[in-house]
């Protein structure tokens, strides 16, 4: 069932049907809102006061929580800049293994190589070719953990404001010390899987969304389970706790507002506006639009230790899926 979805959302022709996807904020019947634990927060550069936040749960699903963009402009303008111009650079790794030489040998950002590449269609090419970048607790794709040796700093203001959504949430516990930044080129997918390689599995994952839209599909515990679709947009969050937090989950399709019915508005209105100040004076907002114009950037944060615990377990530790 997972998988008949999931190429669903993916096809190409015909295209799907979005007539099934959830989108945040709507009054659709699998929407529950949830009051928040914390609604009387104090307030956060950067996010609405909590008590306007729009938050539900997805019937069938519970645990799974949705955040109704609760970014300013600005702030979602200086995430997507911490993502491209900050976060692709050592010690973090990249599926960019030579330019991640390059970055190392010659100590510049993803970022900077990104600006040296003249001919606009090789600069695209190098744009769309980074996938991922991780943050905290370096995760080994091909053994499917984390590893103690490559423990790495947790950006400081990522992991404050993290922590921040998360006790808003309920959850003043969470831990973030470990991130897979995901990036996604228009029709670029990420397949059903689990994410279970964290010691703690019992602690949520934070999903931020940022740039062009997506489908994202929640499923159940097995692949036989029929997943539901919702509608991810810039700076909509996902939290994946509870009963959901070891439940498949995909990505079929990212792809931009023309595709989408039009009484969702347009993304980049969740971007634009108020003071363009940008947290470094070296990058240009121009070639950060460009780039999100094609592209949708997921921050997913995870906290990888139990409670009090101080180093991974070496001997536990995860399969893949
Ligand atoms: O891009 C997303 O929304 C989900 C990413 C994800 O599931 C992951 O990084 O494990
Ligand atoms: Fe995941």
């Amino acid at each position: 069932m997972f998988q008949t979805a999931f190429k669903y959302y993916k096809a190409k022709t015909p295209p799907p049907s979005f007539g099934e996807v959830i989108p945040i904020g709507s009054n659709h019947p699998k929407l529950e809102s949830v009051p928040l634990p914390h609604a009387d927060a104090k307030s956060f550069t950067g996010l609405l006061p909590p008590s306007e936040w729009k938050v539900y749960e997805l019937s069938g699903h519970p645990g799974l929580l949705v955040v109704l963009n609760p970014f300013t402009p600005t702030a979602q303008r200086y995430w997507m800049v911490r993502c491209l111009a900050d976060y692709p650079s050592h010690p973090n790794t990249t599926n960019q293994i030579g330019a991640r030489q390059l970055i190392e040998d010659v100590g510049c950002s993803w970022w900077e190589l990104l600006q040296t590449i003249r001919s606009p269609v090789e600069q695209r090419k190098f744009a769309k070719s980074l996938r991922w970048v991780t943050l905290g607790y370096q995760y080994d794709w091909t053994r499917k953990v984390y590893d103690e040796a490559r423990r790495e700093a947790f950006p400081s203001d990522l992991g404050t404001m993290v922590r921040y959504v998360a006790a808003v949430l309920g959850y003043d516990r969470f831990s973030p010390e470990a991130a897979i930044v995901n990036y996604y080129p228009i029709g670029a997918t990420l397949a059903g899987h689990t994410d279970h390689s964290e010691d703690d599995q019992t602690a949520p994952l934070f999903s931020f969304s940022f740039g062009q839209p997506a489908v994202f599909l929640i499923g159940g515990t097995s692949r036989e389970e029929r997943p539901d679709a919702i509608l991810l947009r810039s700076g909509d969050i996902v939290v994946m706790s509870g009963a959901s937090r070891l439940c498949y989950h995909a990505v079929p399709r990212v792809c931009t507002d023309v595709e989408l019915p039009a009484v969702l508005g347009t993304s980049a209105a969740r971007w634009q506006g108020e003071d363009a100040a940008l947290p470094r004076d070296d990058v240009l907002w121009s070639d950060v639009e460009q780039y999100i114009q094609y592209s949708r950037i997921n921050i997913n944060v995870r906290q990888v230790l139990k409670a009090n615990q101080q180093t991974l377990q070496r001997s536990g530790c995860a399969s893949a899926s």
